[in-house]
């Protein structure tokens, strides 16, 4: 018993001299980080290996044991993971003839049907005043996407992040790689077109402005661009990570967009979108610099948005910081936060500003801004939260903005009920379509595989 007691006792030493040796590297990653920022050098050694769209570790090419290490491929990217300024581009073009992955056949019509239904109840009549999204959609080819994700092959064995942090005690906690069991069951290149979920915000912006409503027109767009983020709420995972060359192509003609992305840099992570859908055409990079904070990690997105209108009309922005907290205690969760500047090129533009959560924050995620006119006078006010519905109210109210509550704004945007089928993914329906393997598909694969 006595022995026991002292061998759980030598047990519980070593552990809290490992915690101690963990907070100290966290310590100095945190201050080494602060250094580095301050000197102006955001690439450093400090950073969480560069990558990818997620930023996070590294995503394994296979799914497999979920608690093996990294396999060759990733230590070799690990390895050069600090060369940056290797910018060699690559043209997909070169290599590829054939077009790569198109999602989605056509079917039937329950899916759309059965979402539209569950809207309709969400809608108040502000929106229906405004062109409804059924509106939008009724145009469209009806197509059947499943509803929910494969079960998993096997039953898959929990992995705790801590557990993998804490065997990498004293260790650049950047290089640790993280096993596939921390990776969802997407690409960054499919998750780049998470962010045209929404797009009949942009069809609608599109009728708008050709009816000469040039306001209605920049609201829809100011409430596309915050609704690509409804989608990160709730998500813990990593998308994986695409090869150098790599495409992915989705044809959804029941939403009238096509989309395309290709992974064109490897260090630094850099995939190119372009999307095109009725009246309007979509495109931009997805570049993050990430910076670790021992507890939380800040993903700063580099580069410019386009949208461009067939009637000539092009709005600009950028995106938003995220920060991903509780990386090592507690619940893990992201927030987006900082300014972000719609400029158009012709009568108006837009300031938005995603609030950043504070700890006891009772509403969070809120966004709130204008839209001003070439004379810089706010014409109106824009409230909402990015993971749930944005309003707006003619006018300037940004001074009071208490006065720009739901009842008196009207609704631009609702974001989508959840699946029923959630599972430790959180995905929205919409993402569970992009890559579902439909049988129009299934033919197109090269036989064997
Ligand atoms: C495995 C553990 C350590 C990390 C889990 C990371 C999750 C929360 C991370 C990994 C990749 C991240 C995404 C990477 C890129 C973007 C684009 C950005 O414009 C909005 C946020 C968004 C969509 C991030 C949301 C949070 C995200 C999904």
């Amino acid at each position: 018993m006595l022995s026991e007691f002292s061998e759980i006792q030598g047990q519980l030493k070593v552990l809290c001299e490992e915690r101690s040796i963990l907070l100290d590297t966290l310590r100095q990653l945190e201050a080494a980080n602060i250094e580095a920022e301050s000197s102006g050098i955001h690439d450093g050694d400090y950073q969480l290996s560069k990558h990818e769209y997620s930023g996070i570790g590294r995503g394994k090419y296979s799914e497999g044991s979920t608690t093996e290490s990294s396999g060759d491929i990733e230590k070799q990217e690990l390895e050069d993971v600090s060369d940056e300024d290797e910018t060699s581009f690559h043209d997909t073009k070169e290599h590829f003839t054939e077009p790569a992955v198109i999602c989605g056949s056509v079917r039937g019509a329950a899916d759309h049907a059965d979402n539209q239904k569950e809207n309709e109840n969400q809608l108040d009549d502000v929106e229906r005043m405004h062109g409804d999204k059924e509106d939008c959609y009724s145009r469209y080819a009806q197509i059947e996407r499943r509803k929910k994700l494969p079960d998993p092959v096997e039953k898959e064995k929990g992995v705790s992040l801590w557990s993998m942090i804490k065997d990498n005690v004293g260790k650049d906690l950047t290089r640790v790689c993280l096993p596939v069991y921390f990776n969802e069951p997407i690409s960054s290149l499919q998750k780049c077109f998470e962010d045209l979920e929404y797009s009949y915000l942009l069809d609608r912006a599109y009728k708008y402005g050709k009816e000469g409503n040039s306001l209605q027109r920049i609201l829809n767009v100011a409430a596309f661009a915050v609704s690509g983020y409804a989608s990160s709420e709730g998500r813990h995972c990593k998308p994986f990570n695409p090869l150098l060359g790599e495409t992915y192509e989705a044809d959804f003609p029941d939403k009238g967009v096509r989309f395309f992305s290709e992974k064109v840099s490897h260090h630094p992570t850099l995939i190119a979108c372009h999307c095109e859908g009725n009246g309007w055409k979509f495109w931009g990079d997805s570049n993050l610099r990430t910076k670790f904070w021992g507890r939380s990690i800040q993903l700063d997105p580099v580069g410019v948005l386009t949208l461009e209108f067939d009637d000539g009309e092009i709005f600009q922005w950028s995106k938003v910081t995220t920060t991903i907290y509780n990386i090592i205690l507690g619940k893990l969760y992201c927030d987006h936060h900082g300014l972000m500047h719609i400029h158009g090129n012709r009568e108006y533009s837009c300031k938005l500003k995603f609030k950043e959560q504070s700890i006891l924050d009772r509403t969070p995620h809120q966004v709130h801004g204008s839209v001003e006119d070439l004379s810089g006078k706010k014409v109106a006010t824009l409230t909402g939260k990015w993971d749930d519905s944005m309003y707006y109210i003619s006018g300037d109210f940004s001074g009071k903005l208490k006065d720009c509550n739901p009842s008196n704004a009207s609704l631009l945007w609702k974001r989508d009920k959840p699946p029923s089928n959630l599972t430790r993914y959180n995905l929205t329906s919409f993402a569970i379509t992009l890559n579902e393997l439909t049988p129009g598909l299934q033919r197109c694969l090269i036989p064997g595989i």
